[in-house]
């Protein structure tokens, strides 16, 4: 079921707050509960539909297990969970272009299992000028995370790149938005397995018969 016709406090929450710093932390009853719904089927997932990541886009696509070591799998409209996750997301698109007039076309995202020990280095998401991921969304599923588990991201300040912004404990249900190109962030090792959605709004930058597909 869409939602598109009632505008969620929580959007216009991700809205302001983009508006006035470029990033969001939000955690609601609701987004607790997609959390709940998106782990039991990540689970249900066998081990071996997730794949190691890369990084780069398509051709230029590498592993570089010295960069990332996360294993992932890219969400469909397959199961109920993954529908209603896609759905609340295409609504959010819909807001923030109503508010913010970002001009997100499309919005993809997967499923990113950390193994213990397992880490992201210090990254952007998009380079500037290049950029067609311009909104970064990661949504963490991990019950009961304790503060000394690690696994911790780290985002630090746009405009000082060496200086931390902030450590987020990646709770089940707390969802976190920061624009693609002005925040380097890094993963932590964690001492336990550490489960996400990490997911990205996009312009649509298919030009002169071109397709740009996503991924
Ligand atoms: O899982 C996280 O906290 C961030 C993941 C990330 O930076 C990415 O997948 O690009
Ligand atoms: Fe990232």
């Amino acid at each position: 079921m869409t939602t598109d016709l009632l505008i969620q406090p929580v959007f216009t929450d991700i809205a302001n707050d983009l508006r006035a710093q470029g990033y969001s932390i939000v955690r609601t009853e609701q987004t607790e509960g997609f959390a709940r719904d998106l782990l039991a089927q990540l689970h249900a997932f066998e081990a071996d539909e997730f794949h190691q990541a890369g990084t780069g886009r398509q051709q230029e696509h590498q592993l570089n297990s010295n960069i990332r070591r996360d294993r992932i799998r890219w969400l469909s409209r397959d199961t109920d969970a993954e529908v209603r996750w896609l759905d609340f997301m295409d609504d959010l698109q819909r807001q923030l272009n109503r508010q913010l007039l970002l001009g997100l076309f499309s919005h993809e995202c997967h499923f990113a299992h950390y193994r213990p020990g397992d880490f992201y280095r210090k990254h952007v998401d998009a380079f500037k000028g290049q950029a067609n991921r311009i909104l970064t969304s990661v949504f963490y599923l991990n019950d009961n995370w304790q503060a000394d588990q690690g696994g911790e991201l780290v985002m630090y300040r746009d405009d000082d790149p060496d200086t931390e912004l902030l450590r987020l404990v990646p709770t089940l249900g707390t969802l976190v938005f920061f624009l693609s190109e002005d925040f380097p962030h890094e993963v932590l090792p964690a001492t336990s397995d550490r489960y996400s959605i990490a997911g990205w709004f996009r312009l649509n930058s298919s030009r002169h018969g071109r397709v740009d597909p996503p991924r």
